[in-house]
């Protein structure tokens, strides 16, 4: 007989619910199916119909109902309800129907989710950490009865290309860790969604009955930075050694905050690093198809925030990897954000973009600037919607045999365009990369699968790597790392139908060579503070939690 077991920060294994109180308790229930000798020794008879049944005949339960139903946000609350009843069902779920169930979980559904949080809301996941909660932060974080190794933590403000949904944005800090526990095997227990509610600028919500979040104006300032410190502290005094992963924050404050921690503690951006990451394999899986080397592409943003600067930083290092000087890799990397190409002398141009604001004309709009400076790269990041016209996607396939297309932004409603429209518009050539999932693709007799350039396919590698190497810092040579990992996992089969990353049921293999690559990093650099083990793919894949009874 199996009996449940999980860690929890203080309990005696006496603790262990029993009965009612274990039904009812998601890490441990296994509901019908619970052999009759668990029946009988954990208290539970009569609480159970007859029958019992397997994993495999639950997840087949599970499917059958979940299909049935008629919109994707109602299939979100199911499976929302089963991550509250019964994780490991859950995550079992999850993990052997990746495809179909990640779109559910997280984008796009995640982003409507988030939209309408406050109707859809049954019971709290995480932590709410609130402007109010000032002065006994470590107090509330003390209450969480589990050993948190990750935290993702939000504030709401840029949630997807959504913008401020306050409180309502923590669907993606839970989403996030849904596919850390699925994708690399963190176990649930180990992963703490945070939402930093600080307050919403969203009118909207400040007026809305059923806003489940503060209703006051964000903190800004002084007392915004000194609620985001007294969180970091508390949790690292709560939780030794936690990683934190921070989540769409508005740029003005995730700039700032990455800066002001990185080189301190063990904390990344997945929208600035992780996002790099994917990009950059993205472009490394192009090369494959248009040839040549990532120090001869010209590479133009859409967008010059987080995503559009992160990859910009990462794709400079890469091509100066590949031999060129630091001005030329940057004469090679543009950015447009909303009043145009980014250029010297413009009033105004905010730090993050100050790298990439070349000596250059203005230019107002995004065709003009491609035809100017005949890029062999598009990237999309600027949550603007079909910004990648059939003008934009025709240019494009008129200057470049092969096109690189990456149209990022989430979700699908924010897309640059679709993977129908990115082929349709270059006769088939663009090499194309979307951050939020589209069907394959039929042209001309062909189909193409394009996959999705999403930070997904690389922060759950990372976390795992680092917390299995217990890194006391996260680096840009891990997303380095992680980068080249990911490229070279796509294989020729991929590339074939137009693929740029791998299969996505090989993501957990995937998070696992990223793992590896990226405590390879924490070794060498002498962050690891656990001990260096002879076989770093076994100790890697010893911590990843399979899901089952
Ligand atoms: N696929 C993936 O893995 C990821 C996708 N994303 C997506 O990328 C998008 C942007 O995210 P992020 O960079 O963090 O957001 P930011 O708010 O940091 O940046 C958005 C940028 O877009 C620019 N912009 C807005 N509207 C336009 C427009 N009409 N034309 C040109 N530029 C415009 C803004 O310009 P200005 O600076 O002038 O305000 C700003 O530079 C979101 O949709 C997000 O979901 C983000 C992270 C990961
Ligand atoms: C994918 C992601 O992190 C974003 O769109 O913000
Ligand atoms: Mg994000």
């Amino acid at each position: 007989m199996s009996v449940p077991v999980r860690t929890k920060r203080s309990s005696a294994s006496s603790d262990s619910p029993h009965g009612l109180a274990l039904l009812r308790d998601p890490l441990l229930n296994k509901g019908t199916a619970f052999t009759e000798a668990e029946r009988d020794a954990l208290g539970l008879r009569g609480f159970l119909p007859a029958h019992v049944l397997s994993m495999k005949d639950q997840v087949e339960r599970v499917l059958t109902n979940l299909r049935s139903l008629p919109t994707d946000l109602e299939k979100y609350i199911a499976l929302n309800s089963l991550h509250d009843r019964n994780e490991a069902l859950f995550f079992r779920v999850v993990c052997d129907n990746i495809d179909e169930i990640q779109p559910l979980i997280y984008t796009p559904t995640v982003g409507l989710a988030c939209q309408r949080f406050g109707l859809i809301f049954q019971r709290p996941r995480g932590m709410f950490i609130s402007a109010n909660d000032r002065g006994r932060i470590a107090e509330l974080l003390a209450n969480w009865p589990y050993p948190a190794k990750l935290i993702v933590v939000t504030d709401g403000e840029r949630i997807l290309g959504l913008g401020d949904l306050g409180a309502h944005g923590m669907g993606i800090p839970v989403g996030k860790l849904s596919l850390y526990s699925a994708c690399a095997g963190i176990r649930p227990e180990y992963c703490l969604p945070v939402m930093l509610d600080v307050g919403t600028n969203n009118e909207d919500f400040l007026n809305d009955p059923y806003y489940i979040g503060l209703r006051q104006k964000r903190l800004s300032g002084v007392a915004y930075d000194e609620l985001v410190d007294e969180f970091i502290t508390a949790a690292r005094g709560t939780f030794p050694g936690v990683l934190i992963q921070f989540e769409d924050f508005a740029n003005h404050s995730a700039f700032r905050l990455l800066h002001k921690y990185r080189d301190k503690i063990n904390v990344f951006n997945d929208d600035i690093q992780g996002t790099a990451a994917v990009a950059l394999a993205g472009l490394f899986s192009a090369l494959r198809v248009s040839g040549g080397k990532l120090a001869d592409q010209k590479v133009l943003f859409l967008g010059a925030g987080e995503a559009a600067t992160g990859i910009a930083d990462l794709v400079v290092s890469a091509m100066m990897a590949e031999g060129v000087s630091e001005a030329e890799a940057l004469r090679r990397t543009w950015l447009v954000d909303s009043r145009g190409l980014v250029v010297k002398n413009r009033a105004g141009v905010t730090d993050h973009k100050l790298r990439y604001a070349h000596d250059h004309a203005p230019i107002g709009d995004f065709l003009t600037a491609i035809e100017t400076l005949r890029p062999t790269a598009i990237i999309g990041v600027a949550a603007a919607g079909g910004a990648f016209t059939p003008e934009v996607l025709q240019a494009m396939a008129r200057i470049n045999d092969r096109p690189i297309v990456f149209a990022l932004s989430n979700p699908t409603s924010k897309a640059e365009c679709s993977a129908e429209e990115a082929y349709r518009h270059t006769g088939g050539r663009a090499l194309f990369a979307c951050g939020s999932p589209y069907d394959p693709v039929k042209l001309d007799g062909k189909t193409f699968v394009p996959r999705q350039g999403n930070n997904s396919y690389i922060f759950p590698g990372v976390g795992l790597g680092a917390i299995a190497s217990g890194s006391r810092l996260v680096t840009d040579e891990m997303f380095m790392a992680a980068a080249h990992t990911l490229a070279y996992l796509v294989n020729d089969a991929d590339i074939q139908q137009g693929s740029l990353y791998p299969a996505l049921p090989r993501i957990r293999e995937v998070s696992a060579h990223i793992a590896v690559a990226v405590a390879e990093v924490a070794y060498r650099r002498g962050l690891a503070t656990t001990p260096a083990p002879n076989d770093l793919m076994a100790f890697v894949q010893s911590q990843m939690y399979d899901p089952h009874y």
